[in-house]
Formats: structure tokens, C-alpha cells, sequence
């Protein structure tokens, strides 16, 4: 059994439409990036799932509401603010109340802060925290019960390159345990390096749900590069077969809609010389801006002239 199963999940501010309809799978073991350009209602779902906003749809985790479950704590764990907790008391006396109000022992506080590698600081009063201790204590929180489904609204917020590193193979390592992990994230290429599974959202609405690989593999950007100085044959030669062709500045063609081993085997049969053949291999930003576009709230207008790779 899918150990999150939302469906059918909306929600409205002032009739604007924030979620439409959105149904998903969390599966135990693994981590399930959740994305979406700003404003797309990332941090409404999660509410919704938490029974934490008013709206239509249910989430059941392991077959029960959020609000149904016995010890909550124990089950599902939550990271939704940066920070969620009171500005003077200290980090350990903040964990132990929410401990205690859970019927959870003392022990399993100094465990958690050793966890997210707040030792050094549970005597000290969040107030003075950076961002990124924030996130960590907010993290610590939500693993006190020990939950068996983390449910996280941007947790690398605010932490350094080494913190979001270990923020990566720290949810890696919690679903590896077999935990279900739900995480937002704007930061796409951590999302590759963590995520097994991704929920995309544009606008609300649901714009695709599977395997972060199947995603990638969906994008117009994945292609192979020829050069050739035979440009003419091969381009004819890949339409022939189902390709589409682009001249690139270059000079190179990039074909579309052939794998690279059909390209090379097209080349050979027909002693067309190769200078190079490549797999262009998209990444999760390529993917993802492309399937995402149109769907931003909010949209710059008249953009300054920048050519990526150009500074310095
Ligand atoms: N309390 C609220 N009152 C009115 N509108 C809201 C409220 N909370 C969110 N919205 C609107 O609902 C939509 C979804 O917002 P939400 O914060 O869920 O998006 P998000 O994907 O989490 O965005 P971001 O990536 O910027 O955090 C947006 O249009 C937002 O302006």
C-alpha cells in the first residue's frame, strides 16, 4: 500500500483557484520531489494534506486522515515554516515540550538534535539562529515520533552548499529506511541527485506524476548531436526515419525522436563519415522549465539581454 495517497484535493482563496484537483501516490522508500514554479501551490497541497486548510479532496496515510491518527507524531512528521517555534526558548526545551505534549520521552530529543547536528546549540535560544539552524530544528521536530512519513516544504531553505548536501543524503538515507519522503524543493539539481519520484504542479493543477527519469526523459531537450561532413545525407537520412532535424550555430545537427545506437548504425550503413555522435542527456531544469512554462504566477516582462555562460 502507497503510504500517502492524496486525491482529488482543491482549494480556493477569494474564488482564485490555488489547487485543482490534484491526486498523488507517495510510495515507502523513496524520495518524491515536489515542484513547482512560485505560487503554484506547492505549500497549499501540503497544508491541505495535514488538514492544516480547509478545502475539498481527503490524503490518507496508511489509510487514515491526518486528523484520524492515533499519535500523529509517530507517523507523519512536518516541516511547512521556516520557523515554527518560540524565538526564546531553547532549541532542546522547545523539542521537549512538543515531546511531552506527544507523550514522547526526553531521550529521543537529544537523539534528534544529534541528528541534524544541533548538539552544539540546544542550550541556545532560536532567536539567534540562522536560517538555516532553522530548518534544522524545524526538521529535528518533525522526526521526534520517529514518523514513518516525512512530509517537508522546502527544508534546504536557507542552509549552505554543506548543509544542503547533507540535507540530500540525510532524506536519501530516511527513505532508504523505508520512509516515505514528500519534499518540495526549488533547487532542481538536488531534486535530480535525491528524488526517485516527482509530483510537478503549474497553476494548481497536476502536470505530471511518475519517475523522476521517465520526466527527463520526456523532454524535447534530450537529443543527438552529429557532426558530419556529409550534413545533407544524414539530415535526409534521419527524416527518412522518423527524426526531426535542427541545424545548430555550430553547424552540428541535433536530431530529435532517434536514439543515438539508430543513428550511428543509419551513419554506418550508409558509409556516411561521423565527426562526432552524441547523446544529449536533458537535465531536470530543462524538463522542468519546459513543461512548466506558461504556468509561473508571476512572468518578468522585457527581460535584460543575458547569454548564460557569458559573465566573466
Ligand atoms: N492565505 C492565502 N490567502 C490568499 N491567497 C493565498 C494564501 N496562501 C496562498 N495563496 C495563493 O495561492 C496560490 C498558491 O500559493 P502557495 O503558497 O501554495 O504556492 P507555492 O507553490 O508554495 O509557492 P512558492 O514556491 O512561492 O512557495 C498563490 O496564488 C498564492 O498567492
Amino acid at each position: 500500500m502507497a503510504t500517502i495517497s492524496a486525491r482529488g484535493l482543491s482549494k480556493s482563496y477569494a474564488g482564485k483557484p490555488a489547487v485543482v484537483d490534484l491526486s498523488f501516490d507517495v510510495e515507502p522508500g523513496s524520495v518524491t520531489g515536489f515542484l513547482g514554479p512560485n505560487g503554484a501551490g506547492k505549500s497549499t497541497t501540503m497544508r491541505l494534506m495535514l488538514g492544516l486548510d480547509r478545502g475539498a479532496g481527503s490524503t490518507r496515510f496508511d489509510g487514515k486522515a491526518f486528523t484520524d491518527l492515533d499519535q500523529p507524531m509517530r507517523h507523519v512528521g512536518a516541516l511547512l515554516e521556516a520557523k515554527p517555534f518560540h524565538p526564546t526558548r531553547t532549541a532542546r526545551n522547545h523539542l521537549r515540550m512538543l515531546a511531552a505534549a506527544n507523550g514522547l520521552g526526553s531521550k529521543r530529543v537529544d537523539e534528534v538534535l544529534a541528528m541534524v547536528g544541533l548538539v552544539e546549540v540546544a542550550r541556545a535560544k532560536p532567536k539567534g539562529f540562522s536560517l538555516g539552524m532553522g530548518q534544522r530544528l524545524g526538521l529535528a521536530g518533525a522526526l521526534l515520533g520517529d514518523p514513518h512519513t516525512l512530509i517537508l516544504d522546502e527544508p534546504a531553505n536557507g542552509l549552505d552548499p554543506q548543509g544542503i548536501q547533507w540535507m540530500r543524503l540525510f532524506l536519501k538515507s530516511l527513505a532508504a529506511e523505508g520512509r516515505s519522503v514528500f519534499v518540495s524543493s526549488h533547487l532542481l539539481s538536488e531534486m535530480a541527485l535525491m528524488a526517485d519520484h516527482l509530483v510537478v504542479i503549474g497553476k494548481g493543477a497536476m502536470i505530471a506524476s511518475g519517475p523522476i527519469a521517465e520526466f527527463v526523459r520526456s523532454s524535447q531537450q534530450n537529443a543527438v548531436i552529429v557532426r558530419t561532413p556529409d550534413v545533407e545525407a544524414l539530415a535526409r537520412l534521419a527524416q527518412e526515419h522518423g527524426g526531426a532535424v535542427a541545424r545548430e550555430d555550430s553547424g552540428a545537427l541535433s536530431i530529435t525522436g532517434l536514439a543515438v545506437e539508430t543513428l550511428g548504425d543509419l551513419a554506418f550503413e550508409n558509409r556516411i563519415r561521423l565527426h562526432e555522435l552524441t547523446a544529449k542527456v536533458a537535465t531536470l531544469e530543462e524538463a522542468f522549465l519546459e513543461r512548466t512554462a506558461g504556468a509561473e504566477e508571476f512572468q518578468a516582462q522585457g527581460l535584460p539581454p543575458v547569454t548564460e555562460g557569458g559573465a566573466g
